[in-house]
């Protein structure tokens, strides 16, 4: 594998019964690199970054992550490349029982390499600190905005010091102002924590804020794949289509 590849997938299929959801999909993430995968609603995008964590497993195909073939492991070994892939789902799952300082130290003191106390403490500091809500260590999920949470969730993974993150819509259900503060929130931890990033979205802004390059599925494969300008000016307004019914979209819901 390329030393500056993190993910390197090569003839990725996956079917559900008879549902083809994957037929063929290649591609690559550079360390540090942001990579946006756009793609209509059921386009395997969610299946597509399962994968590369072990919670969907490809039909056939090549997948390696940060240099380990993942099609070829046992659970203990799965569990070790989860604890350096950090996923934010769509949902941000906190769990509602519990403050944020709980749901912050939770993962941690699941860890195999367990901090100590005081160690768990400063990190939940420092990382609350990072996305820019300290101040709301004690409060209960329920308390806090749809963006704040999202925020918490984001601190949650990163708090494990992931090497590579994967985003899943994560500006779904934000406004636009919001949204546009969770982009920054992901380029900035990128330069804090040298993270390499995989973002899905539907969302236009966000893709030109965070991202280096941009891959769009369609019908079980990649449609196409360049730098956000590159797709947005394409010569192909089916390609173009992408970027300007989205924009459409989010203007009529802002
Ligand atoms: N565990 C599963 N079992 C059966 N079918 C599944 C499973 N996971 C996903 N699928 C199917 O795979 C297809 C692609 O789903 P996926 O969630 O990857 O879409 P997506 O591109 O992420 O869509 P969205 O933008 O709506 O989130 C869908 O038809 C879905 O029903």
């Amino acid at each position: 594998m390329d030393d500056n590849l993190v993910v390197q997938a090569e003839n990725i299929k996956k079917s559900f019964g008879n549902n083809t959801v994957i037929k063929d999909i290649s591609f690559n993430l550079k360390e540090l690199e942001n990579l946006s995968i756009m793609g209509r609603s059921g386009t395997g995008k969610s299946v597509l970054i399962k994968s590369l964590v072990g919670l969907i497993i490809p039909d056939s195909g090549t997948l390696n992550v940060l240099g380990e073939n993942v099609l070829d492991m046992d659970d203990d070994e799965i569990d070790e490349v989860r604890r350096q892939v950090g996923y934010l789902f769509q949902g941000g799952a906190l769990y509602d029982s519990m403050t944020v300082e709980r749901n912050m130290k939770f993962p941690l003191r699941r860890h195999p390499n367990k901090p100590s106390e005081s160690e768990i403490a400063d990190l939940v500091d420092e990382t609350l600190e990072n996305v820019g809500l300290i101040e709301s260590k004690s409060k209960y999920p329920s308390e806090l905005s749809g963006g704040m949470k999202k925020r918490i969730a984001l601190a949650r993974t990163l708090i494990m010091r992931p090497k590579i993150m994967l985003y899943d819509e994560p500006t779904t259900g934000l406004d636009m102002i919001t949204s546009g503060e969770i982009s920054e929130l992901i380029l900035k931890m990128r330069e804090e924590y040298d993270i390499s990033s995989i973002i899905i979205t539907h969302d236009v802004s966000c893709v030109e804020l965070t991202s280096d390059r941009v891959i769009i599925l369609a019908e079980g494969g990649i449609l196409a794949e360049g730098s956000f300008d590159e797709l947005k000016n394409h010569d192909d307004k089916k390609i173009r289509a992408y970027f300007t019914m989205a924009d459409k979209k989010q203007k009529n819901e802002g």
